[in-house]
């Protein structure tokens, strides 16, 4: 197996760099059977920084993300989380280090609140009459509330069952959940997929909010709007390859789909 060098990695050092990298993957290779699924990928990224994982289907993308949230580890590289390498076997212990991932379906649960659904799995327990174990439903309450309002997204109805709000809302729930539990590196696959336009700008903006909090987010997504719209470098993927690496004020949507698409 040889080193796979991509041809491109011109991309224009991120204002951030010189602070350490939140996370460092290098040279990552992950198999399926015959399928060379990512064949020595390399990616940074740093806090308060957006990147946008752009590529055709079958590029890797899915797997990527995967490999760094502890759904799959590497077959070959290596990756470094704050300076320290790291090997996460299960998504959990990512998510110990900080590293939370939104999939597409959110993993809420509809019937209940928001509150509710940041415990999700953790819930928060508290004792009556000295020794009997009951919800502690205020401070789910209270922790809704602020990190929703963290996230400078306001819900009139906290208590309502999450079915009842709108993709964006949901969207919002699921990213404030991460939050509540301190994610450092907030991963999302396609988070604006199956949002009307105004929707869209809510969660751009709340990227733009996680950005500011010194957060590093990547997101998967096949909208070049939004991937112009909300980050810093595009890192583009072609069948499990880096085709190349591009600071958004140094490309445009032209020179990302020739990177997708090759030739
Ligand atoms: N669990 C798996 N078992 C076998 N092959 C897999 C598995 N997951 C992914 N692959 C293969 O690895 C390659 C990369 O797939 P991946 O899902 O990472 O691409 P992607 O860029 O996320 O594509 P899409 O945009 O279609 O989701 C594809 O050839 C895919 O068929």
């Amino acid at each position: 197996m040889s080193l796979h060098q991509h041809e491109n990695t011109a991309a224009a050092p991120h204002p951030a760099h010189g602070t350490r990298p939140l996370l460092d993957v290098r040279s990552v290779y992950k198999r399926f059977g015959g399928v060379e699924a990512l064949k020595g990928v390399s990616m940074k990224l740093h806090p308060g920084e957006v990147v946008a994982l752009a590529g055709d289907n079958g590029a890797g993308k899915s797997t990527l993300i995967k490999t760094i949230s502890g759904v799959y580890q590497p077959d070959d590289g290596e990756i470094h989380f704050d300076g320290e390498p790291v090997r996460f076997e299960t998504p959990e212990a990512a998510r110990g280090h900080g590293i939370e991932t939104i999939y597409q379906d959110l993993a809420l649960a509809d019937n209940l609140s928001i509150g509710a659904n940041i415990f999700l799995g953790r819930e928060p327990m508290k004792k009556v009459l000295g020794f009997i174990p009951v919800l502690d439903r205020k401070k789910m309450a209270d922790a809704a509330k602020e990190t929703m309002a963290r996230l400078d997204f306001h819900v009139t109805r906290m208590e309502s069952p999450v079915a009842r709000f709108s993709g964006g809302q949901r969207q919002a729930v699921a990213i404030g959940r991460a939050v509540y539990w301190n994610a450092r590196v907030l991963i999302m696959d396609e988070p604006t997929a199956a949002l009307g336009v105004p929707e869209q700008r809510k969660v751009v903006s709340l990227i733009q909010t996680l950005k500011a909090q010194g957060r590093g987010i990547i997101f998967i997504s096949h909208n070049l709007h939004d991937i112009f719209a909300v980050s810093d470098r595009i890192v583009v993927l072609r069948r499990g390859s880096l085709a190349g690496e591009r600071r958004l004020s140094e490309t445009n949507p032209d020179e990302i789909v020739k990177l997708m698409v090759g030739g």
